[in-house]
C-alpha cells in the first residue's frame, strides 16, 4: 500500500471511531520526519506509527508486532462503534485483520527497520524498535528508566545484618509453626533496596509494610554508624491518588498501634514511622501546566525509603519520574494488588513486576536465606533454580484477614481471578449461600424475565436497590453478621445519607459562627455517603454512569429525598475529575452538596445557599466548604466507573454489569469492582453470559519491562 492510500485508509478509520485523530496526526508526523531525512516514507510506516499511538491510547506501552500479525483484531481491539458506519464504507476499505493477515513480524520489521524514523533507541527517532516491540520513543525511555532504577537496587551489598533482621522479625511476627507470608515478604523487602509486596484485599499489606519499616528503623538505630541525635531513616509514604492516600492515612493509625515497637531491639520511637501519606504528584513537586517535577535527577528527593501504596494505579510515565527523583541509595517499596485493573494511562508496572509472584520462583540461596532469617522452609512449589533477580524481591501475601471462607466477596474475588465465574457459583449467589452477597439477576431486574431484556425496566429495580440497599436481597435480611468480632450494620443504600442530611441538620438559626456544628453534620453525611456506591464499567449508556446517575436521582426524587435531579441541589454527591491546586482538591475527591444559611440578604436575614462539603485532604476530619461556582471539573456520583473507584473502598458496593459485552469488561475490571466492597456486595447482572464471558477475558498489556529485568 502506498503512502497516500495508507493515510486515506487511516482517515477513514478515524471517521469510524477506530482511531483517534491524534493517531493519524502522529502517523503524518512520523512520515514528515522520515521524508525530511531524505527517506521515502512508506504506507507500512504510516500504518504502524498510527497503530503504536493507538495502542498507547489503550494503555499499552508498545505494539508487539508478533501479536499484531498473529491476531490483529484481538491486538488492536478497534471499538465496535464503527461497525454501524462500516456498512457505508467503500468495499475497498481495509480492516486491521485483512491488513496484517498474511504478514509476519519479520516482514514488518524488515519494512521499517531502515527508515530514518525508526532506531534501536540509540538515535533520536520518533519510533524505537526493540525485538518485535515497536515503541513511541517517550515510552521506550520510561521503560528503560524504570528497569535501570530497579536493577540498580538489586545490587548486592544492600543486605542488612541477617542476625539483626532475624531478631527484629521474630519480635514482630513471632515464630509460628506454619509459614507466615507477611514475615517472609517483610524479610524479602528488607533484603533488597527494591521490593514489591502484593496481596489481595485485607491480606495485610499495610500491616506488613509497617512492620517492615519498624524493623528497618530498629536496625538503623542499632547501627554503629547511627547518629545518636537522629538515628532514624527518612521515610515517606505515598499513593497515586488523593483518595488512596487518604485511605492509607486512615488505616495506618490503627495498624501502627498494633506494631510491637517496644519489643524490637532499640525500641524505635513511634514517631520514626510517618503516618502522613502524600500523593506521588505532591511528593515529586508537580507544577501546574508542566510535565516536569521539582524533584528529579538533579534535585533528588530528601529521603531514604519511599513506600508507594496502590501501586497498580501508577503508569510508566509517573513511575519513571519516581525513579529519576529517587536518590541512588534510597529504597523503594511498592505495595498493591497485582490482579487489579492497571493504571488508566499506559503501563501495568505492578502487574508486570508480579507476573510470576504466584509461583514464587525463589532461588535455592534465597530459600536458604529465608530459612535463616524467618525460620520458615517455603514449600517446594515456590522454588526455582532459574529464578530471576526480580522474583527474589517480590513477596506475595496469601491469606486474607478480612474475608474468611464463608465470605462471598472473598470467594467471588478468588474465582474471578481464576477466570471461573461458573453456573454453580452463580447458583450459590442466587440462593443467598453467601451472607454478604446479593444477586440482582434477570428475574430481579426484569419485570418479565421471559421477555427479552428491556433496559429501562431493569434500571428501576436497580435504582430502588441503590436507594434502600435492599437488605432483604441478602441472606437473613443482612442482620446478625459479625466480622472479626464486630457486628456489621445491615445495608442502607443512598437513602441513609440523605436522611442524615435532613434529620441531623443544625438549627436554621445556627450561623456560620457555629461552624463546628455544621462541620460535624457534614462529616456525618459524608461518612454515611461512603457506606454505599454503585459501580459500573462504562460512562455512557443505560448501564453506564450517565444512565444510572439519571435513574438513581429520579428514584431519590420520587421518594422525596432530594428535590431536584439536575443542576445543583442539596444532597447532590459530586466527584472531582481533575486536580485543582487552588482549591486543594484532587481528582477522585468526593463531596456532598449541602444547604447552609450563612449568607445574608439586604435586610440581614439568613439566606439558604449551597456549598459542597469535602473532607479535608490531611485526614484531620475537618470539612472544606466550597461554593459550587468555584468547582471546575466534576460529575454527579451516584454511579462511578470501576476505574475511578480504584484506591477506594465502600461498606457496600453494587457492581452493575452491562447487558452486552464491551471491550472494557474484563476479569480485572470485575475483580477490582468486587474487591471495592468491604462488607456487602450486590451484583446486578442482567445477562449472566456477559459476566461469565467477561471473567474469561484477561487483558495483558504489551510492554517489555519484565524482559528488561530478566
Ligand atoms: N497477621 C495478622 N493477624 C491478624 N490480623 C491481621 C493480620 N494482618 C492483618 N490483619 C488485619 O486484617 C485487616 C487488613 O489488614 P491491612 O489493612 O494491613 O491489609 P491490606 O492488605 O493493607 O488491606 P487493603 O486491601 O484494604 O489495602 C486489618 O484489620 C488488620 O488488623
Amino acid at each position: 500500500m502506498n503512502l497516500d492510500s495508507a493515510l486515506k485508509m487511516l482517515d477513514y478509520w478515524v471517521e469510524l471511531g477506530w482511531l483517534r485523530a491524534l493517531d493519524h496526526a502522529f502517523a503524518e508526523f512520523v512520515c514528515t520526519i522520515s521524508a525530511e531525512n531524505n527517506d521515502a516514507p512508506t504506507g507500512q510506516l504510516a500504518v504502524l506509527a498510527a497503530m503504536v499511538s493507538h495502542q498507547v491510547g489503550r494503555g499499552h506501552v508498545c505494539l508487539d508486532l508478533s501479536h499484531l500479525c498473529a491476531d490483529a483484531e484481538a491486538t488492536l481491539v478497534m471499538p465496535p462503534e464503527g461497525a454501524a458506519k462500516l456498512a457505508e464504507a467503500p468495499d475497498s476499505l481495509w480492516r486491521p485483520a485483512d491488513l496484517f493477515q498474511n504478514t509476519t513480524a519479520d516482514q514488518l520489521i524488515e519494512s521499517i527497520r531502515n527508515s530514518n524514523a525508526v532506531s534501536d533507541g540509540s538515535h533520536s527517532t520518533p519510533l524505537v524498535l526493540e525485538g518485535t516491540r515497536l515503541y513511541l520513543r517517550r515510552f521506550w525511555r520510561y521503560e528503560q528508566a524504570i528497569a535501570a532504577g530497579i536493577r540498580l537496587r538489586f545490587s548486592p551489598g544492600a543486605r542488612e545484618n541477617d542476625q539483626q533482621l532475624s531478631r527484629a522479625l521474630d519480635a514482630l511476627f513471632g515464630k509460628k509453626g506454619e509459614v507466615d507470608y507477611q514475615k517472609v515478604a517483610c524479610a524479602l523487602a528488607a533484603r533488597n533496596r527494591f521490593s514489591v509486596i502484593t496481596g489481595g484485599p485485607g491480606t495485610g499489606k499495610t500491616t506488613t509494610v509497617l512492620n517492615l519499616l519498624a524493623a528497618l528503623q530498629s536496625m538503623a538505630s542499632q547501627s554503629p554508624n547511627a547518629d545518636p541525635e537522629d538515628p532514624y531513616l527518612r521515610i515517606r509514604l505515598s499513593a497515586p491518588t488523593g483518595k488512596a492516600a487518604a485511605r492509607l492515612s486512615e488505616s495506618i493509625g490503627g495498624a501502627l498501634s498494633k506494631v510491637p515497637l517496644n519489643s524490637l531491639p532499640g525500641a524505635p520511637d513511634a514517631s520514626a514511622i510517618p503516618t502522613e501519606v502524600t500523593t506521588l504528584h505532591r511528593l515529586l513537586g508537580s507544577r501546574p501546566g508542566s510535565r516536569q517535577f521539582r524533584y528529579n535527577e538533579d534535585n533528588p528527593l530528601p529521603l531514604d525509603i519511599l513506600v508507594i501504596d496502590e501501586a497498580s494505579m501508577v503508569d510508566v510515565d509517573l513511575m519513571a519520574s519516581v525513579f529519576s527523583a529517587l536518590p541512588e541509595t534510597a529504597r523503594l517499596i511498592m505495595l498493591g494488588d497485582k490482579d487489579q485493573l492497571a493504571s488508566v494511562d499506559a503501563g501495568a508496572v505492578l502487574g508486570e513486576l508480579c507476573q510470576r509472584a504466584n509461583d514464587g520462583h525463589y532461588r535455592p540461596e534465597t530459600l536458604d536465606w529465608l530459612k535463616t532469617v524467618t525460620g520458615y522452609q517455603l514449600p517446594d512449589e515456590l522454588a526455582d533454580t532459574e529464578g530471576q533477580p526480580l522474583d527474589q524481591a517480590v513477596g506475595m501475601l496469601r491469606k486474607s484477614y478480612r474475608f474468611d471462607e464463608h465470605s462471598g466477596i472473598g470467594v467471588l474475588a478468588m474465582a474471578t481471578n481464576e477466570g471461573r465465574f461458573d453456573k454453580h457459583l452463580i447458583k450459590q449467589c442466587q440462593s443467598q449461600d453467601f451472607p454478604d452477597v446479593a444477586w440482582l439477576g434477570r428475574s430481579a431486574l426484569m419485570s418479565d424475565p421471559a421477555e427479552s431484556p428491556s433496559v429501562p425496566d431493569a434500571l428501576i429495580p436497580l435504582a430502588r436497590h441503590a436507594r434502600s440497599g435492599s437488605a432483604r436481597a441478602f441472606a437473613n435480611a443482612g442482620e446478625g453478621r459479625v466480622v472479626n468480632g464486630e457486628a456489621v450494620a445491615a445495608p442502607v443504600g443512598y437513602g441513609h445519607y440523605l436522611r442524615i442530611m435532613s434529620e441531623q441538620r443544625p438549627e436554621a438559626t445556627d450561623s456560620e459562627a457555629d461552624r463546628p456544628k455544621w462541620d460535624f453534620w457534614a462529616a456525618n453525611v459524608l461518612s454515611a455517603f461512603s457506606q454505599f456506591q454503585v459501580l459500573c464499567a462504562l460512562r455512557k449508556g443505560p448501564f453506564g454512569v450517565d444512565g444510572l446517575n439519571r435513574q438513581v436521582a429520579a428514584e431519590l426524587r420520587a421518594s422525596g429525598l432530594i428535590d431536584k435531579t439536575e443542576g445543583w441541589y442539596a444532597g447532590r454527591p459530586v466527584l472531582v475529575t481533575g486536580n485543582d491546586y487552588n482549591l486543594g482538591l484532587m481528582n477522585g475527591d468526593i463531596g456532598v452538596t449541602l444547604s447552609v444559611p450563612w449568607d445574608r440578604d439586604e435586610q440581614g436575614d439568613p439566606v439558604q445557599t449551597l456549598r459542597v462539603a469535602f473532607p479535608s485532604s490531611d485526614g484531620s476530619g475537618t470539612i472544606r466548604w466550597i461554593s459550587p461556582s468555584r468547582l471546575q471539573s466534576l460529575e454527579t456520583v451516584y454511579a462511578m466507573t470501576v476505574h475511578k473507584s480504584q484506591g477506594s473502598e465502600f461498606t457496600h458496593a453494587c457492581l452493575v454489569i452491562t447487558d452486552r459485552l464491551t471491550p472494557v469488561l474484563t476479569r480485572e475490571l470485575i475483580y477490582t469492582g468486587i474487591t471495592r466492597a468491604r462488607h456487602w456486595l450486590s451484583l446486578a447482572v442482567p445477562q449472566e453470559a456477559v459476566l461469565r464471558e467477561a471473567v474469561g477475558r484477561s487483558v495483558v498489556r504489551a510492554s517489555g519491562l519484565a524482559r528488561l529485568l530478566s
